[in-house]
Order: structure tokens, then sequence, then C-alpha cells
């Protein structure tokens, strides 16, 4: 509850400031509708009854109220336009706040691989989430607000005309504004709820379709997948079709009440008029204000009914503002000056403090321009081992440290954008001559000199229009472009045929011969670049080979072949 109160409660002063603005210029077009009304009620009377008498026309001023009328007008024309400016910025202020506090949260390695499980998820608290959230402020804070102001104002307006027409008409009013809020929230808190819910299953579904294709028609269940999605469709359809009615329902119901009350008020006012002698256009002025009431109450019963989504949007984003006060990852610190590229004395390290031991007893140096081969059976640590001489992201007991390095993974990411800018991350000062020499070096100059725009031509989003062996030159160009004389390879060729995967470790060899290398492999020729051999099993180190060591040849020659080879030969 308190964070959802903090969700909603901005904590920005300017934001803060400016949803005051936004509120008081909202109450402020209220008011001016309804001076408005009362005052062109009031105006039309009089003028007619002055209109009955030669005397009465002459002193009877019409310029005042008809000033007061364009005043009021105006008044509302210039503050709905205002109020619409400052809400709209505030609230986009408070949900480009709330998204950056939900990025930084994203950014944590927990809530990474929870949302690497679950990509459609972060789209939808990202979009869906944060679009129910800017409704509250605009859709039910400010209407309630303004409702309540709208109603107060109106029973002093027909208090002073008549004490008893006034607290009666409150009366009435207030329990209508009640019923019907309660009714909304009530009718269709869950269904508003479930359709938020349907909507994040429809994504997360039609996500699935697309990225899934290959497999669904391999395994030739395309058309069942897609007649799942086409069913979630329609069920969201006839969800949104039947709030909508309800809505409608509602809007209807509440509208032929308001009439009747209407007619109760001017059944009132005649009568004040005829008994109590309330004069005539006085009369006409608590009939006209009102009028005015159903308009500023109307948005509020809208607000109520997606009273359902706003709460769970709420609830949903809460976690994620809850854990947004941890860090995300670190970059390893650097080692000090020493005749060594890195060093490794871990008793034990995990990815949580309640998760097992992926590592224990680690103890390694590595000399400059050393390269050293891990092996070892599926899970027992080495991509874990490397990998923490890059980043501070697990709980290590000991110490490691190493100069910086750079990090060539089996699977890297290509954004969608032109090369220039997916080389740029690699290194952001480089120039555009280094990031050609980069593409040249790792094999790519016949790719680039086929493209129309050269390093400024588009990719697809995760290496579309790359083949997998181009892909792997360009993770292998932005290796080189870092510069960094400590290379971390998981796996560089793994899954690439054995003439794209001869040439790339070619290349490596060649630009990276004085590089230290720290080399994850299953595979014999990757291992076989390297010096050192170092064995894990089960989280521990069982072998450390040099190349002169006889125990090195027996772990290469245990070492997966390149099957490709053997069989186009
Ligand atoms: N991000 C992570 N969070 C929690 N546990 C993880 C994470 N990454 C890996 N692990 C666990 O750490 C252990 C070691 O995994 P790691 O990837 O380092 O093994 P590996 O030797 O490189 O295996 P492979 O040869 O299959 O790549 C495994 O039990 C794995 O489940």
């Amino acid at each position: 509850m308190k964070t959802i109160l903090a969700l909603i409660a901005p904590r920005d002063k300017i934001i803060r400031k400016k949803m005051l603005w936004g509120l008081l210029f909202a109450i402020l077009t209220a008011l001016s509708t309804i001076g408005l009304l009362c005052l062109s009620g009031w105006f039309i009377t009089a003028t007619g009854i002055a209109g009955l008498t030669i005397a009465a026309t002459r002193v009877f001023d019409v310029f005042m109220p008809s000033a007061a009328i364009r005043f009021f007008a105006l008044l509302r024309t210039g503050a709905r336009y205002a109020e619409r400016l400052v809400n709209h910025d505030a609230t986009f202020m408070q949900s480009r706040g709330l998204r950056l506090q939900l990025f930084k949260t994203i950014a944590q390695r927990k809530s990474l691989r929870d949302l690497a499980m679950r990509p459609a998820r972060l789209l939808h608290r990202l979009t869906g989430d944060i679009d129910s959230y800017e409704l509250i402020y605009l859709k039910l804070i400010v209407p309630s607000i303004v409702a309540l102001v709208a109603i107060f104002t109106i029973i002093a307006v027909l208090s002073s005309v008549h004490l008893g027409l006034g607290l009666g008409f409150g009366l009435v009013i207030f329990a209508i504004v009640i019923v019907f809020s309660c009714l909304s929230i009530k009718l269709d808190e869950k269904r508003s709820a479930s359709l938020a819910i349907r909507r994040e299953s429809l994504r997360t579904r039609v996500i699935a379709l697309l990225s899934g294709q290959t497999d669904l028609v391999m395994n030739g269940c395309q058309q069942s997948f897609t007649n799942h999605v086409m069913n979630t469709e329609d069920s969201l359809a006839t969800s949104d079709v039947s709030l909508k009615r309800r809505q409608l329902a509602i809007e209807a119901i509440s509208a032929f009440v308001d009439k009747l009350i209407f007619v109760g008020l001017i059944i009132t006012s005649v009568l004040l008029y005829r008994y109590v002698s309330i004069s005539l256009p006085l009369a006409v002025l608590s009939i006209l204000a009102a009028l005015t009431l159903y308009d500023l109450v109307k948005p509020l019963y809208q607000g109520c009914s997606e009273i359902g989504r706003y709460i769970l949007a709420l609830r949903r984003l809460s976690p994620f503002v809850e854990s947004g006060n941890t860090n995300p990852a670190k970059p390893r610190e650097e080692l000090p000056p020493c005749s060594y590229v890195a060093v490794a004395n871990i008793k034990r390290a995990s990815y949580e403090p309640q998760l097992p031991a992926v590592l224990n007893d680690i103890h390694f140096t590595v000399s400059a321009g050393e390269k050293i081969a891990f092996v070892g059976p599926n899970g027992a640590g080495k991509s874990s081992l490397i990998s923490l001489f890059m980043t501070k992201d697990m709980i290590v007991e000991g110490k490691i440290a190493a100069i910086k390095a750079a990090l060539l993974e089996q699977n890297t990411y290509i954004f969608r954008d032109t090369l220039h800018e997916n080389l740029k991350l690699a290194n952001v000062t480089a120039s555009d001559e280094d990031m050609v020499e980069a593409m040249e070096r790792a094999g790519l100059h016949d790719y680039l000199d086929n493209l129309k725009d050269g390093l400024y031509s588009s990719v697809g989003e995760n290496q579309t229009g790359l083949s997998t062996g181009q892909a792997r030159r360009f993770a292998l160009a932005r290796l080189f472009l870092q510069k960094r004389d400590l290379w971390l390879l998981d796996e560089p060729t793994e899954n690439i045929d054995g003439g794209t995967a001869r040439d790339i470790l070619e290349r490596m060899k060649h630009y990276g011969r004085e590089k230290s290398w720290l080399l994850v492999t299953h595979l014999k020729r990757e291992a076989t670049c390297c010096d050192r051999i170092i064995t894990l099993d089960h989280t521990r180190i069982t072998g450390d080979y040099e190349r002169s060591n006889e125990n090195y040849q027996r772990v290469l020659e245990s070492l997966r072949e390149d099957n490709y080879d053997k069989h186009s030969m």
C-alpha cells in the first residue's frame, strides 16, 4: 500500500507543482463553465423581463453582464487549454521518471534473468501498465476533485438563492454520485483488470507466434497456434465490447437520472418563484447551474469503471519501484600494476547468497600474452568463471582481479540500427576508419563492399540480415575495436562451419597474438590455439597443463572434433 501511494504521489517537487497547477486549471475550467451558464441563464431571463417595459429597458445595463459572459467564455477556453498543457506535461514527466526507475531495476542481475525468460512481460510493463498509470491522475484523481468542487459550488449557488433548495439538491446529488461511482467500480473492476491481463496475454502469444515461426512450421502446429491467438483476440474483443456496453448503460442511466433531477429542479424553482417569491432570473440561474453538473461528473464515472485496470497496473509496477534502490552490475575492479594480467583466488562464488556455489577453490594467474583454454563438462562453471573477470555480478569469497577485458560471447546481440551504431557500442571513440579496419580484420570486407551505404547500412534486430558466420565475424570486429589486452572468449566458433571457424581462429591468432586469452571451449580446434589448458568439473579445477605437459595432448584428444570437416572430407 505504501509503495502504491508512493507511486501515485509524485516525489519530484516540480511535478508536484505542475500537478497542483493542472488541478487548479481544471477546477477553474469547471467554475467558469458554471459561471458562464448561470450568468447566461440569468441574463437571458432578466433581459426578457426588462424588455416588457420601456422604463426598465432604459435602466437595464446589458453591457456588464454580457462582458462578464464573454469573460467566463474566454476564461473557460484559456483554463481548459492550460489544464491540458500542464496536466499532460506533469503526467509525462512522472511516467518518464517511472520508466527510468523501471529500466534501472531491470538492469539489475536478478530482474534481467527473470525478464530474459519473459520479455513480453517487460514490454507490457513498459507500455500497457505505464499507459494505465498515466491515466490514474488524468482520468480518476483530477475528475474526482473537479466533481467535488463543482458539486459544492452548485450547492452554494442554489443555497444563495434559497437555502432549502441548495441543501436538498446537495443531498440528492451526493447520494446519486456515490451510488453511480460505486456501481461503476463494482460492475467493472474485475472486467477492466481481466481485459488488461488478456491484452498482455495476446501480446505474449503474438510475440511467441512470430519468433517461433520456424519451430511451429517444422512441427506442423502453426495453424493450431494461430487459432489459439485468434481465440485470445476474439475473447479480448468480446470482453472489450461488453465493458463498453456496461459503461454506456451506466452513462445512459445516470443521464436519465440527471434529467429527472433537472425536471425536479425546474418544478421546485417554479414553485419557489410562485410561493416563496424568488425572482424569475434567479430561478433560471439555479436551473442552469444544475444543468452543468452532469458534464462535470460524467468523467468521474468513466474513471471509476477503469479502476480495476489502474489498481492492477499499480500492483504490477510497485515491485519494480520497491527494488529500485539496489545497484546494477558493476565492472570488475582493475588489477594493480603487477606481472600478471589476471589473478583468481576464489574460495567460493555463487549467483545469489541462497544459491549453491558455481565455483569453488579456483586459483590461477594469467601472464601477459598467455592463452588459456578452460574445458570441462556442461555446467562445470567455465563461462561463469571468465565472466567474473568482466563484472562484479556474482557473490565472491576471495579475490579476483584483472586488467580491462573484452568479451566475445557465443551469442552476440546485434541491434536494429546501422552497422556504425552497432560497432560504436564496442568503442564510442572509434572513427569510421577504425570501424572499417576492424570489419576487414574480421573478414567482412566483401560484405561491407557490397553494401550501398557501407557502415551506415541498417541491420535487422538480433542479426537479421547477417548469416550466422557473418554475425560471428561482426562480433569479432567488435572485439578488435575494443583494443583490450585481455580477451574473454566464450566458445567463439561454436555452431559455425569448419571453414569459417578456422578462418575466424586464424584471424584471432594473428591479431590477438600479443593478447592474453581466457577461452571457454568444447572444441579441439579452439583449445589447440592455447598454450595452457585448465580443466574444470563440478565447480572445481581438476587439472592445469602447459603445452609441454603430456596431459595437455590427452585433454585435447578428448575434445570434440570438427564434425563439419569430417563430413565434408
Ligand atoms: N545467470 C545465472 N544465474 C544463476 N545460475 C547460473 C547463471 N548462469 C549459470 N548459472 C549456473 O551456473 C552453473 C555453471 O554454469 P556455466 O554456464 O558457467 O557452465 P559452463 O561450464 O560454461 O557450461 P556450458 O559448457 O554448458 O556452457 C550452472 O549450474 C548454471 O545453471
